[in-house]
This record gives structure tokens, C-alpha cells and sequence, in this order.
């Protein structure tokens, strides 16, 4: 049907959704440097020899990388070098130029995947797991330093992109309900996704168990960061050696890149203030394009949910949908619980090598007041209909 849209023609996987299935580990022996390095990186790091290993490592050619998930490991590697590269001395000590062996290739590979050259969702959860040996668990493959506790953060944000991968059939049920117009198929679709968002909030719970609030705060956090801007230890951005003398800004790495959360916003209808949406949108910069015109894509279609429950006397639409809004609610309210936790009380304790993080998000936004109006707009968009 015109219109309608099916999730795998968006590197959507079925069993692993917005997650790259089979991400691999190691590339070519050729690269060698560039895995040892991103690998070694939280050792080579907490030794001050990050510096060092960089200035010495050789200028490859990025154009002997083959496929898909080749470029998407090299594109995590070398944010990985990059981050530990400009962070290892703390705020104080970053420096203004990323030397050529590491910005020309990553400048390449970033274009080419249509990413940001800076540690981003699709790397550090996207494309970071792997199954292990019996399958019944997953594995990060990169970190940063923090030790047990990096590993952690990465790990559960990848349970969450899973959760929701599991719910992926109830969001194709309510994109093909939606344009036949059948209400048992979009009742059904609601039904299931409100499952998964709980799932999700479930998941993001794990977060507790092993992720320290001073390792998460004064270490991992850090090495997420991007560069320029007022607050940013690199005001004017990072001069990038071999592709330009000037210098440019990027907003670090953060699950608000994850297209999971903005789906559900676009496909329920729940609308944002301009500046809020703007912050949004700006996220979408960070993921992978496929991911991207999705929701460029269900944005237009010519049919909407809204619509259909608003015009809908059924109410086990009416309620399904409802429901789902209020999983959804809840999924940030726990996230605003999470954020208090690791960043806003962490910030009063305060850290002083990384003091311009303090009390605000990656993208510099005054973090409570703006995650509190993004829950209220969901909670508000069911009286909307
Ligand atoms: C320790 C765990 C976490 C912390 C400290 C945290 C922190 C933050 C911060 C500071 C923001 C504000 C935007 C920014 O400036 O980056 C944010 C936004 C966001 N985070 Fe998290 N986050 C955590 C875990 C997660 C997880 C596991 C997910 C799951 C995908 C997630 C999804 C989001 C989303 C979707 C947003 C955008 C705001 C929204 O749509 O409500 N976060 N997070």
C-alpha cells in the first residue's frame, strides 16, 4: 500500500532492531594499530600513555575497509582513540588538535556512514555487543575507562535497545493497522508496545546493579564528550589535522540518540515544544541515516494513529492507546529517577578535572526541567485526542 512502511527496509533488524546484528570485534590485521589502541584504550589511559600511542600510531588508508559492519567498527574505534586521545588529562589537560593519523580516517568514515566523527549511541550500544559463547547473555566489546562499571552502562543500555527489539513486530502491527484503517490490528500493536516499554523501564533498572554513581559520573561520563560550545573545555571545537584548520563543534555521545524513544513519540502523536524538538531533531544528526529517515518517514505518513483515536468511538483503541502513552510516561519518569541519580546529585559532590559537565546534559541543556517537560508532553497527549 502507498505509504505504509516496513521496518526492515530501515536497517532494522528483526531479531536485534535498531542494534547492528553480528557487530564484529577486530579488523583486518592491517588495522592492527587501530585495534590494539581502541581496545587498550581505558589501560593505555590510566597509564597517561594514550598520548603518546597516538602520535606514534601510522596514517592508514580507510578506503581498504570493506562493507558495512567493517566501517561501523572502524567509525567506533576511532572515536574510541579520539575520546581517549583529548580526554586522558582531564578537562585541564585536553588539547586543540587531533593529529592526522586518527582525524583523516575517522573524517572519511563518518561521512561515508553518514555518522558524526564523535563517540555516538550507534557505536558505543549499537554496534558494541556481542552474544556470548552459550548465547544466552551479551558481551560490550569496547569501553571506556571506568572499569566493571563502564562495562555495565554500556551493557544495559544495550538490554534496553533489545527489550525494544522485541517488541519491534507491535510497532510494524501499528504502522500497517494504522493505514488499513483496522482498529484490532492497532489495538493489538498498542497492546504489545505497552508491554515493551515496561520492558524497557525493567531493563533500564539493571542500571543499579553495577554502574557506580562516582565511576559513572567522574570517569565514563567524560570520555562521552563532545567538543565546543561555552561550557566545553574546547570552546571553539576540534581542529581536525589533515582535513580543515578550522575548528568544529559536536555534541558527545548519549542514549538520546536512540531512535526507540522518538518513534513511540512520533507514532502516538506526542508533540514537544520548538526548542525541546529542536534538541531532539539534533539528535537525530547522531544516528545512522537508515534510522533517521524512518523517522522522517513515519512522520509522513498519510495516515495517523492521532487521528484514527481521536475519530475512534472503540474504546479498547481509545484505552490500548492511552495505556501505551502512560508506559511510555513512566519510562521517563524512571529515566528522570536514573539521570537524578548519576548526574544531577552526582554533580553536587562535584568532580573538579571535569567540572563543565556538572549539572547539564550533552547537548549543554539544563537537564531536569528539560526532561520533566518531554515526560509531560507524553502524559499530556492523551487529552489531546
Ligand atoms: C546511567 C544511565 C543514564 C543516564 C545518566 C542518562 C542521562 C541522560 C541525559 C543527561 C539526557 C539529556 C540529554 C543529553 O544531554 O544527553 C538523557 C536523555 C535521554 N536518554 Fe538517557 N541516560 C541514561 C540511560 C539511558 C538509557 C539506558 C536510555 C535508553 C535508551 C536512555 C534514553 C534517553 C532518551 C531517549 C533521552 C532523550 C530524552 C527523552 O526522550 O526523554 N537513557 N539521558
Amino acid at each position: 500500500m502507498p505509504g505504509s512502511i516496513q521496518l526492515s527496509d530501515y536497517h532494522v533488524s528483526r531479531d536485534t532492531g535498531f542494534l547492528l546484528e553480528n557487530p564484529q570485534e577486530y579488523l583486518p590485521d592491517y588495522f592492527e594499530p587501530w585495534n590494539r589502541l581502541a581496545k587498550r584504550m581505558p589501560d593505555l589511559v590510566s597509564r597517561y600513555s594514550m598520548r603518546e600511542a597516538v602520535e606514534e600510531m601510522p596514517l592508514l588508508d580507510h578506503s581498504r575497509l570493506t562493507g558495512y559492519c567493517q566501517k561501523r567498527l572502524a567509525h567506533m574505534q576511532l572515536v574510541l582513540i579520539t575520546s581517549g586521545y583529548l580526554w586522558q588529562e582531564g578537562d585541564a589537560g585536553v588539547v586543540q588538535r587531533l593529529p592526522e593519523c586518527v582525524a583523516v580516517p575517522l573524517w572519511h568514515v563518518s561521512n561515508t556512514l553518514g555518522l558524526k566523527p564523535v563517540i555516538c549511541h550507534p557505536d558505543m550500544c549499537l554496534a558494541n555487543w556481542k552474544y556470548t559463547e552459550d548465547q544466552r547473555d551479551i558481551e560490550v566489546i569496547y569501553t571506556v575507562p571506568g572499569g566493571s562499571s563502564s562495562v555495565w552502562f554500556f551493557k544495559v543500555t544495550c538490554f534496553v535497545e533489545m527489550a525494544f527489539a522485541k517488541g519491534l513486530q507491535s510497532v510494524q502491527e501499528v504502522l500497517d493497522g494504522v493505514m488499513e484503517d483496522d482498529n484490532v490490528k492497532v489495538t493489538s500493536g498498542l497492546t504489545g508496545m505497552t508491554i515493551t516499554v515496561g520492558n524497557m523501564q525493567s531493563a533500564m533498572k539493571r542500571m543499579h546493579e553495577h554502574l557506580s554513581v562516582p565511576t559513572f559520573y567522574n570517569t565514563v561520563r567524560p570520555y562521552l564528550g563532545g567538543w565546543g560550545g561555552p561550557s566545553s573545555p574546547l570552546p571553539n571545537g576540534l581542529i581536525f589535522e589533515g582535513v580543515s584548520e578550522k575548528p568544529f563543534q559536536v555534541i558527545g555521545g548519549s542514549a538520546a540518540q536512540s531512535t526507540t524513544l522518538q518513534l513511540m513519540d512520533i507514532l502516538l502523536g506526542v508533540t514537544h515544544s520548538p526548542d525541546k524538538q529542536a534538541f531532539l531533531n539534533e539528535m537525530r544528526n547522531y544516528m545512522p541515516p537508515a534510522h533517521r529517515q524512518l523517522l522522517l518517514d513515519v512522520m509522513d505518513m498519510p495516515r495517523k494513529l492521532t487521528c484514527m483515536v481521536a475519530d475512534s468511538e472503540d474504546s479498547e483503541l481509545t484505552t490500548a492507546y492511552s495505556k501505551c502513552l502512560a508506559a511510555v510516561t513512566q519510562f521517563r519518569s524512571y529515566h528522570i529517577q536514573v539521570v537524578t541519580k548519576y548526574v544531577v546529585s552526582a554533580s553536587k559532590k562535584g568532580s573538579r578535572e571535569n567540572s563543565h559537565l556538572a549539572n547539564m546534559g550533552t547537548g549543554g541543556t539544563d537537564l531536569l526541567p528539560f526532561l520533566k517537560a518531554l515526560r509531560d508532553d507524553t502524559k499530556k497527549a492523551v487529552n489531546q485526542q
